[in-house]
């Protein structure tokens, strides 16, 4: 469905993609994975045809992106800010958008009703946008690329600053329509959402540093990781202990990353008992998608 290679690009002396790689299969919830400013944004661009890539090629639906004449109706694309006009209603949004793709009025309304539907905003059509809470503009944004009935979805950061309980059903309905045959290249910054799909790739400073399913990278992930609750202030005083290769915040726990187990918990037990840290509970624990990238990224930072 998508087929990039090689697709680097500079802004002055910034260079936001750097020889990229990207395959995503037709019927794929593929998942660009990385912290802001690591370039998804300018790869999602390019691929839409918005931004002319300094060198590379990308090839959409088996065909050269430059010989593609109505990739526009093929083709939804949800940018991060998505301009919704708020002194409008739901509906008038959408009338509006389908306009913009030349879309007869008639087939709007019935398209609009179908989407509205599936994200639950059906009640809410003649809300005016500026009234409705930040997950309803999200979905709001989504039916509005929706309507050309594209058969590739393209999401930046859909569920950005969104509340959970928004961002799950926000996933459920990218489910839905992945059932329903639309292939979804969508990029986030949260791991959870990184686990929901079927694909991704972790991009760092540009790079893509690898792809894979959620469960092969686990899988693959060189280390073991031991949790550790304790009243312990900085993590760094352990990263001496043999074997511990790393450590970091964790929510309300630490994460410590080792690559030689044996003999390490117990030194680390004693290790923090010398220095009076009380430990709660030290355990080991299989390693979370948030693992694996905090070793990816340091991997590309040694690099
Ligand atoms: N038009 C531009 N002019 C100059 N620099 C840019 C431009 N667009 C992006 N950049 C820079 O390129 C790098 C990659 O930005 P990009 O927006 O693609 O990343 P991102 O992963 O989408 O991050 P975010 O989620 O913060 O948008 C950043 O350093 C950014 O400042």
């Amino acid at each position: 469905m998508i087929k990039v290679a090689g697709l680097s690009k500079s802004f002055g002396s910034i260079t936001a993609v750097r020889n990229v790689d990207l395959h995503v299969e037709k019927r794929e919830i593929f998942g660009l994975v990385g912290p802001d400013g690591a370039g998804k944004t300018t790869l999602m661009r390019m691929i839409c045809g918005l931004i002319t890539p300094d060198r590379g090629e990308i090839t959409l639906f088996g065909k050269s992106l430059a010989h593609i004449e109505k990739l526009k109706e093929n083709l939804g694309y949800m940018p991060q800010r998505f301009s919704l006009y708020g002194d409008l209603t739901v509906m008038e949004n959408i009338y509006f958008f389908g306009a913009m793709y030349n879309l007869d009025r008639k087939i709007i309304t019935q398209r609009a009703d179908e989407i509205l539907e599936l994200t639950s905003l059906i009640q809410f059509k003649d809300r005016l946008a500026d009234k409705l809470s930040g997950g309803m503009k999200q979905k709001l944004a989504l039916t509005c690329a929706l309507v050309t009935r594209p058969d590739l979805l393209i999401l930046d950061e859909p569920t950005y600053g969104v509340d959970p309980e928004s961002r799950k059903e926000f996933w459920k309905i990218l489910y839905r329509l992945n059932r329903e045959g639309k292939t979804i290249l969508v990029s986030t910054p949260y791991m959870d959402e990184a686990e929901l799909c079927t694909k991704i790739a972790f991009i760092d400073r540009g790079r893509i540093v690898d792809t894979d399913s959620p469960a092969k990278m686990k899988e693959k992930f060189p280390y073991r990781i031991l949790e550790l609750r304790g009243a312990l202030s900085d993590p760094s005083i352990i990263k001496d202990v043999p074997g511990v290769l790393d450590t970091y915040f964790y929510g309300d726990k630490f994460h410590l990353v080792i690559d030689n187990f044996h003999g390490c918990q117990e030194r680390v037990v004693e290790g923090l008992g010398e220095t009076g840290v009380s430990i709660e509970s030290i355990k080991e624990i299989p390693p979370s998608m948030e693992d694996v990238f905090v070793s990816l990224a340091q991997k590309e930072e040694v690099v």
